[in-house]
């Protein structure tokens, strides 16, 4: 469908003479690290972006669902549901009022009956509003279907949903095409894969392993076991002491956290882990319970707060275009924002020290950006933002770091070099307290994991679990 395609913007080859080709009644997967060119591809498939050579053919209705949510987020759901067709009268005007009950409708026909038709779109979770995008698109029934890292930012439940309607519309005839850096979803879904490198065609085949795919994507050899954790000395300084903490859904947790120790948070989806990460970094509002940082009471009334007492928070934020990164700013001022003060003396920002920190940083993360001291963080690939949020934190001198489904959207070699900084974190004394999306994270890398449940802790298992089952199966455990 695609042949000999190039792409660049500005000085970046986005895409080097990339073919290729799905067909009716396949799911097919497009694998490939962070800024290997997927999104561009699949922007220049659907007419988006214009190639500066090449051709692209398609047979038959298209719909699509956009890694960055193309939603109106003014309009209500249901307006965004009906905006290219809204239904109409006879004299062709437009029945504002079957559109809610039109919307209601689809819905539930999708089995997505908790999403209100009348909410505005911005007041949804990015959850919410990426089903929406979905529906949208599963909607028209359409005889090609791409969709762009579409389980980013859904719960377990919910891509079981969506793998349902894209089964279904295989077996209807249609071409499935999706992107996802988890290697699982593949496996499951797709009947043939595609990995792309630098922009170009790699392979396709039907039968791929994780192993080999890892190392044709990266073009190097992975070494995917996970690092042995340094033991936590013995006596170690307690660095975080939690007492009775309640906030949002969290309702009494107590832990102690120590110098050099990595501290899982586990558990099922929605239990109170976002609220924990974010009471102790001040964005959410404790109502009730007790804070101690190296033994002194700390109160965190707001981010900074937490900040200048030494916690650095890092995570993917649920929308990384609203939250965290400052996008139209350049790599280099998202990447030293934390560490302004102490590149300044005079009130100057020593500029070759910046540049030496943000260097360390690009090289260290393997940020691919081709201008880092100017270019904007909002051209970066998906995952290659998500490094600039991780590396920003780790520039700072944050005793303790908050590491929050850091590795959500990035690509496999490049989670693993994630595990062996965070082992080597904890080797120099760091505290890190973990969560991630991915259990099977939690069960490795933590010498703890504190199980949550109905925003309490309902077991705390000794690490490395090694098996992610376990995890799952204490948080199911003694429910009432
Ligand atoms: N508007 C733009 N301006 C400048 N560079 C861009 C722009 N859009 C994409 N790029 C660059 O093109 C390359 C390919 O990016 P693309 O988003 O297609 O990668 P991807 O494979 O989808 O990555 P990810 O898995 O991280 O989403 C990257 O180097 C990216 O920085």
């Amino acid at each position: 469908m695609v042949s000999g395609v190039s792409k660049s913007f500005g000085g970046v080859k986005a895409l080097r003479d990339a073919s290729f080709a799905a067909r009716p009644g396949e799911i097919h997967a497009l694998a490939g690290e962070n800024g290997a060119g997927k999104s561009t591809l699949i922007k220049v498939l659907c007419g988006v972006l214009r190639p500066d050579s090449g051709t692209v053919q398609t047979t038959g209705e298209l719909a699509t669902a956009f890694q960055e949510l193309s939603l109106a987020p003014d309009l209500t759901v249901a307006e965004n549901l009906f905006l290219h067709d809204p239904p109409r009268g006879r004299l062709g005007l437009v029945r504002r009022s079957v559109l809610a009950p039109r919307a209601d409708e689809l819905l539930r026909r999708f089995g997505v009956d908790y999403v209100d038709s009348r909410a505005v779109t911005a007041d949804l979770s990015v959850a919410h509003r990426q089903i929406v995008e979905l529906v949208r698109a599963l909607a028209t029934e359409p005889e090609i279907l791409v969709l762009d890292e579409p389980t980013a930012a859904l719960q377990e439940s919910q891509v079981a949903w969506l793998a349902g309607h894209m089964r279904r519309l295989r077996e209807q005839g249609c071409c499935v095409v999706f992107t996802s850096h988890r290697w699982r979803e593949i496996e499951d879904l797709a009947d043939r894969v595609t990995v792309f490198r630098n922009g170009s065609h790699v392979t396709t085949r039907e039968k791929l392993g994780e192993a080999e795919a890892v190392t044709l994507m990266s073009g190097r050899s992975i070494d995917r076991t996970y690092p042995r954790l340094p033991p936590v000395p013995a006596g170690a300084d307690r660095t975080l002491t939690v007492s009775g903490l309640r906030a949002g859904a969290l309702r009494e947790v107590s832990f102690d956290l120590h110098r050099g120790e990595v501290l899982g948070v586990g558990g099922l989806a929605g239990q109170g882990q976002a609220d924990l990460f974010l009471a102790l970094f001040g964005a959410r509002r404790a109502a009730g319970g007790t804070i101690q940082l190296a033994g002194r009471p700390l109160r965190v009334r707001r981010p900074r707060d937490a900040i200048r007492a030494g916690i650095g928070i890092a995570y993917v934020p649920e929308d990384r275009k609203s939250e965290g990164l400052l996008l139209p700013m350049s790599v280099r001022d998202n990447l030293a924002l934390g560490i302004l003060d102490r590149l300044s003396s005079a009130g100057l920002v020593r500029r070759s020290a910046e540049r030496a920190a943000v260097r360390s940083m690009v090289t260290q993360l393997g940020i691919v950006a081709s201008r880092p001291m100017t270019q904007p963080v909002g051209t970066l690939s998906g995952g290659n933002q998500q490094k600039v949020l991780m590396g920003r934190w780790l520039l700072t001198d944050a005793e303790v770091l908050l590491l929050y489904d850091v590795t959500r959207g990035v690509d496999a070699a490049t989670k693993h070099d994630f595990y062996q900084l965070i082992a080597q974190l904890a080797e120099r004394g760091k505290a890190i307290l973990l969560y991630s999306s991915e259990t099977e994270e939690i069960a490795h890398l933590c010498h703890r994991v504190l199980v949550l449940r109905e925003g309490r802790i309902a077991a705390e298992l000794a690490g490395p679990v090694g098996d992610a089952e376990q995890i799952v199966a204490a948080s199911m455990r003694e429910r009432r």
